[in-house]
């Protein structure tokens, strides 16, 4: 079965093709990345996909469904890792959650079950403006997974993570795939993407340059590693 299907996407801001003519399918049960530099258009597809934005052209089916216009029966089914910034204000981490499972139909089992998951037991009382970085990052995955969606977005997960929490995250993304859910991750970690995905698109100027098993692009460049790949086909210079 497909998950997603995006045929010939494109979205510009102003003069700025951000996403280019895209298409890719991804299947039910993989663990999918896109990866790119900065700029490279990866944040506008998913939102693209995640039914956020409004595509200038192309066809998008997520499960099966259109997620443009805003598709109320998708909604339970995916999950949304939300910027940090967007929590309620003045919320513990433990009413955070709470609400979270709340306005999903969800219990507060699976919310307290989520905080201890993420590691943030001892942060259940802390204000969300008084997290550090790290610990935002964490109890937003735990927001996104706490109605147990079939397909999960993450947008850099383990950015500004310690090695401690990301070598956790990864043990914890790996487990939600293996338990049959969908993952599509977008990161700038190559041994991230190589540890955890099935197949990655590379992309850049809002173009899929190329799309493959890790092992396979470091194959098919004669690459040692997927980091090698990636500066070859997308070059050394500063982005966006
Ligand atoms: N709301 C917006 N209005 C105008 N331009 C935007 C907007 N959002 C993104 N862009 C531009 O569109 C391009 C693609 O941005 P996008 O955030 O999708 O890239 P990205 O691959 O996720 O980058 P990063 O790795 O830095 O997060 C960039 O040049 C960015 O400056």
């Amino acid at each position: 079965m497909t998950a997603i299907e995006v045929t010939d996407l494109a979205l510009a801001y102003g003069e700025l093709k951000a996403v280019d003519g895209v298409s890719f399918e991804v299947a039910a049960g993989e663990f999918f990345g896109i990866l790119g530099p900065n700029g490279a258009g990866k944040t506008t597809t998913l939102e693209l996909i995640e039914g956020l934005r409004r595509p200038d052209a192309g066809d998008i089916r997520v499960l099966g469904e259109k997620p443009w216009p805003r598709n109320a029966g998708l909604l339970p089914r995916i999950g949304v890792q939300l910027q940090a910034s967007s929590f309620f204000e003045r919320l513990t981490a433990r009413e955070q959650i709470h609400t979270f499972a709340a306005l999903y139909g969800v219990g507060s089992g699976p919310a307290d079950e989520w905080l201890a998951r993420v590691g943030l037991v001892d942060k259940a009382d802390t204000r969300v403006e008084d997290l550090s970085g790290g610990q935002a990052q964490r109890l937003s995955i735990a927001c996104a997974l706490v109605h147990d969606p079939e397909l999960v977005f993450l947008d850099e997960p383990t950015a500004s993570l310690d090695p401690q929490a990301r070598r956790n995250l990864w043990d914890l993304l790996s487990g939600l795939n293996d338990s049959g859910r969908t993952v599509v991750l977008t990161t700038h970690y190559m041994d991230e993407a190589q540890t955890l995905c099935d197949r990655v698109g590379i992309m850049d100027h809002g173009h899929l340059l190329l799309l493959d098993t890790p092992a396979g692009l470091i194959e098919s460049h004669d690459a040692a590693t997927l980091e090698d790949v990636f500066l070859q086909v997308t070059g050394r210079e500063y982005r966006g």
